[in-house]
């Protein structure tokens, strides 16, 4: 047994996937072997689920049948629908809603006794799940303003009919394609903390929503997912102190803090979702005529290089442009995690299917540092 410790496993492979690998070294990210830059320019998010969970891209009359079961499957029970309303006049977070209506939801899946190892079974609970997972978040949204949930509109595609029932029009063509590729470019990343923590789960043959709920659970903290809602705090704080982003981010480095947005464990360079991003912001601000966040953003990453810190090795992640191109769409910066767990279902689910078609039970190993022969004293003798 190797006793080398590796903290946070930096490095370890614990498992073989055909789905995704991050070249942290060139900054390159496939999906079955097709680079992120192509999936974002020229698939839809139907599509690289497709991908993801049967192993190739469809074809037209694949797609087509693809996204009218998921769309079929978009429908939440009006329970849930209550127990949103309840979470949202509570005043609990977004993120935490969803871990909560993802666990309500298995109580109304259909084949929530389905054998284990019917993996046929799980990929339709993963579709129902990754289907139902925007009507639960733009429900909440809009319980949160006090309105009433707008029902899905299954002519819609997965990206138009989540921004559709968050704001009760439908959305325009820019607006649907942006999201759509914020969708297609968050949906697999490896053995990332949260795509780890739900195959822990599913290693030990425990049910899907199991493992989404505590890939949910992963996603949300600061270090993760939790970043991009950070990012977008940052430019406010910015903004709302009048200061110039290169004083903020001299007083915040000064003061010890980590720069949200930035540093990777894989990427050595600049991630390759974070230039797609920062592209798509730039049409964004080019055609609104409002580049604020853009020059923000521009001139923290500026200084940041010219100190150093991208050469060596801290340079901007996916979550430093996401949330200035999700401002720029007016959604709620709370709602950013949420929006990349919405699309990053769909690596979870790929990931414990794949694991579990020949799993082993993942259980590493903590080397004791305690002590090992203590006396012990009861209870009314101590
Ligand atoms: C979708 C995603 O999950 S992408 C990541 C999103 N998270 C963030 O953006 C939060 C900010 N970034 C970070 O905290 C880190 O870079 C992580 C957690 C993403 C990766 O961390 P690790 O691989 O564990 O690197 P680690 O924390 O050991 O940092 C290595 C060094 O870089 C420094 N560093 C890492 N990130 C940053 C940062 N954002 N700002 C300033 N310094 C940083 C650390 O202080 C450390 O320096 P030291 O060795 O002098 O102490
Ligand atoms: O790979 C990681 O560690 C984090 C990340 O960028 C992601 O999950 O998209």
């Amino acid at each position: 047994m190797s006793v080398e410790l590796k903290r946070g496993l930096e490095g370890v492979l614990v498992a073989e996937s055909e789905l995704s690998h991050v070249d942290g070294e060139v900054g390159k990210l496939v999906y079955r072997g097709y680079d992120i830059e192509e999936l974002a320019r020229g698939a839809s998010y139907e599509e690289v689920l497709y991908l993801l969970w049967h192993g190739a891209l469809p074809t037209r009359e694949e797609l087509d049948a693809f996204a009218a079961d998921l769309a079929a499957e978009r429908d939440v029970d009006d329970d849930v629908l209550d127990t949103i309303q309840t979470l949202a006049d509570a005043g609990e977070c977004p993120m935490a809603a969803l871990r909560t209506a993802v666990s309500m939801l298995s109580a109304y899946e259909p084949e929530v006794d389905a054998d284990p190892e019917d993996f046929d079974a799980t990929r339709r609970k993963g579709r129902r799940l990754t289907a139902k997972i925007p009507t639960v978040l733009a429900a909440f949204e809009r319980a949160r303003q006090g309105e009433e949930p707008v029902d899905p509109d299954p002519d819609l595609s997965h990206a138009g009919n989540f921004l559709y029932m968050l704001t009760g029009t439908e959305p325009d063509a820019v607006s649907e394609e942006t999201f759509d590729m914020a969708l297609t470019i968050h949906a697999d990343h490896g053995l990332n903390a949260s795509t780890f923590t739900a195959l822990v789960i599913g290693s030990t043959m425990a049910d899907i929503y199991s493992s989404v709920i505590g890939g949910i659970g992963a996603l949300s903290g600061p270090l993760h997912g939790g970043a991009n809602q950070d990012v977008m705090e940052v430019l406010y704080e910015v903004d709302e102190s009048n200061k110039d982003p290169v004083e903020w981010v001299k007083a915040a480095r000064d003061a010890g803090r980590r720069i949200p947005g930035f540093g990777h464990r894989v990427y050595k360079v600049k991630d390759p979702r974070a230039k797609i991003l920062e592209e798509k912001l730039r049409d964004l601000s080019e055609s609104s005529g409002d580049t604020k966040w853009l020059d923000y953003t521009t001139a923290i990453e500026g200084y940041l290089t010219e100190q150093g810190l991208v050469e060596n090795g801290i340079a901007p992640n996916v979550d430093f442009y996401s949330g200035s191109v999700y401002d720029s769409m007016g959604i709620p910066m709370d709602m950013y995690t949420p929006i990349f767990a919405m699309s990053r279902v769909g690596g979870w689910i790929a990931h414990v299917v794949e694991y579990q078609e020949d799993n082993r039970l993942i259980r590493p190993r903590a080397r004791y540092t305690g002590p090992k022969d203590a006396s012990f004293v009861p209870i009314d003798e101590r």
